[in-house]
């Protein structure tokens, strides 16, 4: 418990000054908060004091003294409210801090992280986890100082006036303390459990809703269904387990407050009566016994949530210290924009999973020169693609782009060099004019409608309701696939990249779409290097250079005139594209 206080503490870095400043005022109020009571005993006694003496009270004395227990209300809350203004905005700025340190974490990660993590651990950490993070962290950490610094002040009053007295309300403080400890015991074996449990539901709600239109299209749930019910289920029996093996310590815990209260009170009653203690003390102690637990009493949350906290801060660690694939890489301006692959070994998943893809791949693609990948389906071609961009790391030999090893790149420095455009085009739940944007931010109006008006999509951009400033639904799910397909051209126009890493993804679209495509990519591939996996002939006719990858090899290479001049895979190839491109109705 007191391990993850301290770590909560370090985890707020620059903000530590706030925090302790926050702890002051935290002490200050506790002060004032027993003041008041202190006061109103004092007022009490002096009151009754003069009755059995049969003095009179003077108006302005009471006058005064309620003027100055009011002064001491508003004390306490004027450092309530310093201390919020210190310690309230810290845990924002923190998880603010650590978004964006993920996000960038995550950008720098190879892809095979994204398959050997499941997505729901990413999303749950991010969300859920620093979500905790952000309501609770330092709230915790406030009533767990602020409870004990508030009790100290207290139980130093009660000290003061009587030291037996003090010496029973450490003992109920310890004697709690000792139930706060098994809380945070147990609290600290169930987190991992808990998170485990929350990061399946959140990975399984995450594939229920990705499949959704697969569910609805065969009219049934599935199996998606069923570990998304299953995951609710164990969800709920470990959150009830853990509600009810807290509960007994929580009551424990409140009991030995509880009674050390009323043995405070059963104490005063007996120093008073036995003239031990002075009437008024003995009212103010029988009042304090009231307030002095008061800032503890919530402890035994904070002891139940500590540990949820801490494995929060285990998952962000784990999240934001995932070793960089680029961690060695340098801000590198390259002169040149060739690309070459020296002896490329490369392959998928880890352990049992690892399957070797590509095999001993050579090839070079000289800058401002256009490479054709072609191959049957599964043969490597977006490997090699996502190779060029670092994606992954080769296992062995070197991908070259400028002269340069990929490796000796930060990401942002050898993307800076490339624009991709994908047959699934993503499109942010943003504006169109964000999406434009996306690689250039700093892009002017007149900039932004060019790229558009290049990739053939200013007219229907300017058709939708808002124009440019219209949001597209999550995915583009609000546009058609050609429209999507060239908002990414556009996009990556206004990147303005010199290599340019295309798959082709005619074959799907309509003939109308197919022309306005091949018009945008052609505004997008003028006096670039580019790679582009080919599908259609006259891409590939036009190609500088073929290469024709078959099980993870290049076994072919060369113009196309030079390869339908010999048998093989590209003749092949060639023969049933020109039938199937041939094909007409009627
Ligand atoms: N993320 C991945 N994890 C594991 N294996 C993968 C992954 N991506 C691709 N593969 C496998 O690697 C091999 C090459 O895939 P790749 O996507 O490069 O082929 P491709 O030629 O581009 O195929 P297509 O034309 O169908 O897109 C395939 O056998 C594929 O199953």
């Amino acid at each position: 418990m007191f391990g993850t206080v301290k770590r909560i503490i370090d985890w707020c870095g620059s903000f530590k000054k706030n925090l302790y400043i926050g702890f002051i005022f935290s002490f200050f109020s506790g002060w004032f908060a027993a003041m008041p009571v202190i006061w109103a005993a004092y007022i009490i006694g002096k009151l009754v004091e003069c009755e059995g003496q049969g003095k009179a009270v003077s108006t302005v004395w009471i006058g005064k003294s309620i003027v100055i227990l009011l002064f001491f209300i508003f004390l306490r809350f004027l450092f309530d409210y310093l201390r919020a203004r210190f310690q309230e905005s810290i845990s924002y700025e923190l998880i603010a801090r650590d978004r964006l340190a993920v996000g960038d974490a995550l950008k720098r990660v190879s892809l095979g992280y994204f398959q050997n993590m499941n997505t729901g651990t990413i999303l749950n950490s991010i969300t859920t986890g620093l979500h905790t993070l952000e309501g609770m962290g330092i709230r915790m950490i406030d009533n767990f100082v602020g409870g004990y610094l508030n009790f100290i002040c207290i139980l130093l009053w009660l000290t003061c006036m009587n030291w037996r007295v003090g010496l029973i309300a450490v003992t109920g403080a310890a004697v709690s303390l000792i139930f706060l400890l098994i809380i945070s015991k147990y609290s600290t074996r169930n987190a991992p459990v808990l998170a485990a449990a929350n990061r399946d539901l959140t990975g399984a709600t995450l594939e229920y809703a990705r499949g959704l239109s697969v569910v609805k299209s065969f009219g049934k749930a599935g199996a998606s269904m069923d570990s998304m019910k299953k995951a609710c289920r164990d969800s709920r029996d470990i959150n009830l387990k853990i509600e009810w093996g807290y509960i007994p310590y929580n009551a424990l815990h409140l009991l030995a407050l509880k009674t050390a209260s009323v043995c405070i009170v059963i104490a005063a009653f007996y120093l008073g009566f036995s003239g031990q203690l002075d009437f008024t003390y003995m009212m103010i102690i029988i009042l304090l016994s009231f307030h002095v637990f008061g800032s503890l009493e919530p402890i035994a949350d904070c002891a139940h949530v500590l540990a949820v906290i801490d494995d929060a801060l285990d998952h962000l660690d784990e999240l934001t210290k995932e070793s960089f694939i680029d961690a060695d890489g340098q801000q590198i301006e390259i002169a040149h924009y060739d690309i070459e692959f020296r002896n490329v070994d490369f392959s998928y998943g880890e352990g049992r999973e690892r399957r070797q893809v590509l095999h001993n791949v050579n090839l070079k693609i000289p800058e401002y020169s256009v490479a054709a990948i072609v191959g049957p389906s599964g043969s490597g071609k977006s490997t090699i693609c996502n190779l060029i961009a670092r994606f992954y790391d080769a296992d062995s030999g070197s991908v070259r782009v400028g002269g340069h090893d990929v490796k000796e790149f930060t990401c942002d420095s050898l993307l800076s060099n490339i624009s991709m455009v994908f047959q699934n085009v993503y499109l942010f739940h943003d504006t169109v004019r964000n999406n434009i944007c996306f690689g250039k931010t700093d892009a002017t109006e007149a900039e932004m409608v060019e790229a558009a008006k290049k990739a053939r999509c200013h007219d229907f951009i300017m058709a939708l309701p808002e124009g440019y400033d219209t949001v597209i639904g999550e995915g583009g799910g609000s546009l058609s696939g050609g429209e999507k397909q060239r908002i990414s051209i556009a996009r990556a126009i206004l990147k303005d990249a010199p290599i340019i890493i295309l798959d082709e993804a005619t074959a799907s679209v309509d003939p109308e779409n197919e022309h306005l495509i091949q018009a945008a990519i052609s505004e997008l591939t003028k006096g670039k290097t580019i790679v582009t996996i080919a599908h259609r002939l006259a891409t590939i006719e036009q190609a500088d250079q073929i290469l024709v990858v078959d099980n993870g090899q290049i076994i072919q290479r060369g113009t196309h005139t030079e390869l339908v001049a010999v048998p093989g895979k590209y003749k092949d190839f060639v023969d049933i594209r020109s039938q199937s491109e041939g094909w007409k109705i009627g």
